[in-house]
C-alpha cells in the first residue's frame, strides 16, 4: 500500500473534470488537471472524464497529447467515464481514433433520444447495495473481450468493466453523492 496520498491526473481539456477532482479529494487523493504532456509526469493514476470524445480528440491533437496519453493509459491505473470509456475502447462505432487500452466495443450515443439521459439504480459487484448511475448521452458497451470483468449491467449491457488496472463505466460516477466507483479505483491504485 502507498504511504503518501496518490496523485491522480484528471484530463481537463473539455467536459466534466471538476466533480471528479472533488470526489478524489474527498477520498484523500491529490489531483492534477491534465492539459499538456508534462502534466502526466509522476502520476499514480489517471481519469478520463465524460464530455464529448470527438472534441477531446481534437484538443488532444492540438496539444500533442494523444500519444503521451495513449502510453500513460497502458502503464497507469486508469478510470474512463462515458466519453473517457470511448477513448479507452479498442473498437468505437462510428469509427474514431482511440487508445485501444480495453478490449471492448462501444457504440456512441446508443440509447436513443428518449433514453438520452437517465438515472438508474442497479446492482454492482461493489460492496454496499445498488448504485445510482447517471447516464448522459451514454455509449453502449456491445462486446467485451478476453480478460474483461463486468462489474455492473444496465439490463443486459455492461456499464462498469475492468481489465487489470483499467476501469471504465458508461455512466457518470462523479455526479451524485455515491463515491464507491472512485473509492474502488483508488483501492486498485493501492494494489498496483
Ligand atoms: N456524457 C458523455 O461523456 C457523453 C459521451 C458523448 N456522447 C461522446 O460520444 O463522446
Amino acid at each position: 500500500m502507498m504511504t503518501t496520498a496518490p496523485l491522480i491526473g484528471v484530463l481537463a481539456l473539455q467536459g466534466a473534470s471538476d466533480a471528479h477532482c472533488r470526489m478524489l479529494e474527498q477520498r484523500g487523493a491529490r489531483v492534477r488537471n491534465v492539459r499538456r504532456p508534462a502534466d502526466l509526469d509522476g502520476l499514480d493514476g489517471l481519469i478520463l472524464p465524460g464530455g464529448e470524445s470527438t472534441a477531446m480528440l481534437r484538443l488532444m491533437d492540438r496539444e500533442g497529447l494523444f500519444e503521451p496519453l495513449r502510453r500513460a493509459v497502458q502503464s497507469l491505473p486508469c478510470l474512463g467515464t462515458c466519453a473517457g470509456t470511448i477513448l479507452l475502447a479498442e473498437t468505437v462505432e462510428p469509427v474514431q481514433p482511440s487508445f485501444a487500452a480495453l478490449p471492448i466495443t462501444v457504440t456512441r450515443n446508443a440509447y436513443g433520444r428518449q433514453n438520452d439521459s437517465a438515472i438508474l439504480n442497479a446492482q454492482t459487484a461493489l460492496d454496499g447495495g445498488p448504485l445510482e448511475m447517471v447516464f448522459i448521452r451514454a455509449p453502449r458497451i456491445d462486446a467485451v473481450g478476453e480478460g474483461v470483468t463486468v462489474l455492473a449491467r444496465r439490463g443486459d449491457d455492461p456499464v462498469l468493466v475492468q481489465k487489470g488496472h483499467t476501469l471504465a463505466c458508461t455512466f457518470h460516477p462523479e455526479l451524485g453523492s455515491d463515491p464507491r466507483v472512485h473509492a474502488y479505483f483508488l483501492a486498485q491504485i493501492g494494489h498496483h
